[in-house]
């Protein structure tokens, strides 16, 4: 049976295997300890399709693609509605597997019968050089003598191993409209079912379907492939993830920076580290402490807890500086989540103060209802900013006053309430005041903000008050309702001190986000080469992080027990460097994967 013994490079096992990473020895050790497939034998590639193969002991060959099936998908924009965009200039579909080079010469062939016609094969363009060429419709009516043509187009390809997936890549790059988009994706889906005259037999008939077996990819499924192929790492692909959906220029650095793989090689670095502790640990386990240590090592005078010298020897102040380095790069007041997530910046005031003026007077549009009768904004308005490269959400809310006002209904108290929450979880908050009712306004916002024992104090400072309609007394500049320092006075009519108010909450924004002066972080991360400026981006891995830094605490505890907390200490040891591979993707992250994948758009 060809494919009994079969290895699926599939979601299941793909995240263990990383075959461009390892030596064919380490692969087939690999193979043997992790994906318990000791009867195999993995061969890096010879042939010319670059595809590797995986020999069973019995000799038999099998292609590691060869079960993996063929997927296509709309890769660009353009299609027009009817595929989830507008039409565009040029769309990219994009196919990857064992069939994309074959369902490209169906493609390319103008006989009715295709490949099956016993004519000359259509020639693929040279490996990666784009070639311009007529696509025709194997669905065109057989009666005629030549296929329809479907478009001309710029075609590329891109032999496995060598390829984004590590399989075999066509890339078409068609005219962006929707009848040629939905033609060419039409032909790929219905290539294997297109019947053929010339071939009478079932038999070949069922050859030529496994040929041009081909479906539509899930969601991120291209990007599957590649993680599953050893092309990219996990915390790569997550990298990538955050590069497709970048509002903003930061988010996009960010992106690429982790995406170059210096958070891989900090997490991978210590890693290494730890389990060069543990490597030590089994040897004083099987050797007794004198034989363990390495003489080649520094002795650093570490005492036990006997008085003796540490069976750890130069183990214990390394882990001891990796903990306090994992502290450093926690410490980061969450930079790169919240650049990644985005700042939400929450307007607050009591009714009629300008909030939603000033929300479209941001925004460049009339996203929210102004109008003069209190009370007229209930729901909170959002709308998306780029602020110096950060993505914030604006969020207009309902005016607070007291209930017990005249005309205040219950619509309006839920409003308030509302407002209350988006203040609470808002980075900043924006108190509008309306400068002809000073008093009752700030005292509107401090309320908000100190009468709810719930808001946090680092939030405090970061309060913008901004005393709006300036236009209606000019005298407000020198009044001493302009005393804060973080208060503005501006008018939503003529657009007075906007600008300077934009400013100062864009600096505000940056500093939320910006690691630059975090000296803290900066030396924690130098010391592994290549990995300045790699900062936290997810709390997936702040979470695996602190559980490291958490083991290897009480590794520093156990490790000064002497004998007696050997194995409890290299316990400790081993938990966090799982902690850290499931980070990277090196231990099993099944469920991380399910999750992270689904949120790709289709054709990545
Ligand atoms: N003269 C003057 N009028 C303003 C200014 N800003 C807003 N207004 C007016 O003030 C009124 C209330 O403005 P809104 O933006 O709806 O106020 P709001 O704070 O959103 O009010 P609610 O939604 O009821 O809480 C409208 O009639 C605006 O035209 C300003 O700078 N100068
Ligand atoms: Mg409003």
């Amino acid at each position: 049976m060809l494919h009994q013994n079969h290895i699926h490079l599939s979601r299941r096992v793909g995240p263990q295997i990383h075959h461009s990473l390892l030596t064919s020895q380490q692969q087939q050790q690999y193979a043997q300890n992790h994906l318990k497939f000791p009867h195999v034998t993995i061969h890096k590639s010879t042939a010319q399709s670059g595809e590797d193969t995986i020999t069973k002991n019995d000799d038999t060959e099998y292609q590691t693609t060869s079960e993996e099936e063929t997927i296509f998908a709309l890769s660009s924009g353009g299609g027009g509605a009817s595929v989830g965009g507008g039409a565009t200039a040029v769309a990219v579909i994009r196919m990857s597997g064992p069939c994309a080079f074959n369902a490209l010469r169906e493609l390319l062939s103008p006989s009715p019968n295709g490949l099956s016609g016993g004519g000359k094969l259509p020639k693929l363009p040279k490996a990666r050089m784009a070639s311009l060429r007529t696509l025709y419709d194997p669905l065109t009516n057989n009666d005629s003598e030549r296929r329809d043509p479907l478009d001309s187009a710029l075609i590329l390809t891109f032999p496995g191993p060598n390829s984004f997936t590590g399989e075999d890549i066509v890339e078409l790059h068609c005219h962006g409209s929707r009848a040629v988009v939905n033609g060419v994706l039409s032909a790929l889906t219905h290539l294997n079912s297109v019947p053929i005259p010339a071939i009478s037999d079932e038999e070949s008939q069922q050859a030529r379907r496994r040929r041009l077996s081909l479906r539509p990819a899930d969601p991120g499924e291209f990007t599957q492939r590649a993680y599953a192929h050893g092309k990219l790492g996990l915390v790569e692909v997550e990298a990538l993830s955050d590069l497709i959906v970048a509002d903003t220029s930061l988010q996009r650095k960010q992106a690429l920076k982790q995406f170059d793989g210096r958070l891989s090689r900090l997490y991978m670095g210590w890693r290494e580290e730890l389990i060069k502790g543990l490597a030590h640990a089994e040897a004083v386990i099987d050797f007794g402490d004198d034989e363990a240590l390495d003489p080649d090592e520094e002795d650093d005078g570490d005492m036990d807890g006997d008085g003796g010298m540490s069976i750890w020897g130069g183990i214990s102040p390394r882990i001891t500086s990796l903990r306090q380095a994992m502290e450093r790069h926690l410490a980061d007041a969450s930079r790169g989540e919240l650049l990644r997530d985005g700042l939400r910046i929450a307007i607050v005031g009591r009714p009629n103060a300008g909030k939603s003026s000033l929300l479209n007077l941001l925004a460049g549009r009339d996203a929210a209802i102004v109008s003069s009768t209190p009370g007229t904004t209930r729901d909170v308005v959002e709308v998306i900013l780029d602020l110096g490269g950060v993505r914030c959400t604006l969020l207009d809310t309902a005016g607070v006053r007291e209930e017990k006002e005249e005309g205040v209904n219950e619509i309006e108290v839920e409003g308030m309430k509302r407002a209350r929450i988006a203040a609470k979880d808002a980075h900043i908050v924006v108190g509008v005041v309306d400068s002809t009712d000073y008093e009752r306004g700030l005292e509107a916002v401090d309320e908000l903000i100190n009468g709810d024992g719930d808001f946090d104090d680092w939030k405090k400072d970061n309060i913008l008050y901004v005393v709006n309609k300036v236009d209606l007394k000019n005298e407000m500049k020198d009044n001493d309702c302009l005393s804060k320092s973080n208060s503005f006075g501006i008018s939503c009519t003529t657009s007075e001190g906007v600008n300077d108010f934009l400013s100062v909450l864009t600096t505000e924004a940056l500093s939320l986000v910006s690691s630059d002066n975090d000296e803290a972080s900066s030396a924690a991360l130098s010391s592994l080469e290549g990995s300045e400026g790699a900062v936290i981006t997810r709390a997936r891995h702040r979470r695996h992080v602190e559980a490291a830094a958490d083991a290897l605490g009480r590794f520093e505890v156990l490790s000064g027990q002497g004998y007696m907390a050997l194995d409890m200490a290299a316990e400790e040891l081993r938990l966090a460097a799982s902690e850290l591979g499931r980070i990277t993707g090196a231990i099993d992250v099944e469920d991380v994967l399910d999750v992270l994948f689904a949120d790709f758009c289709i054709g990545k």
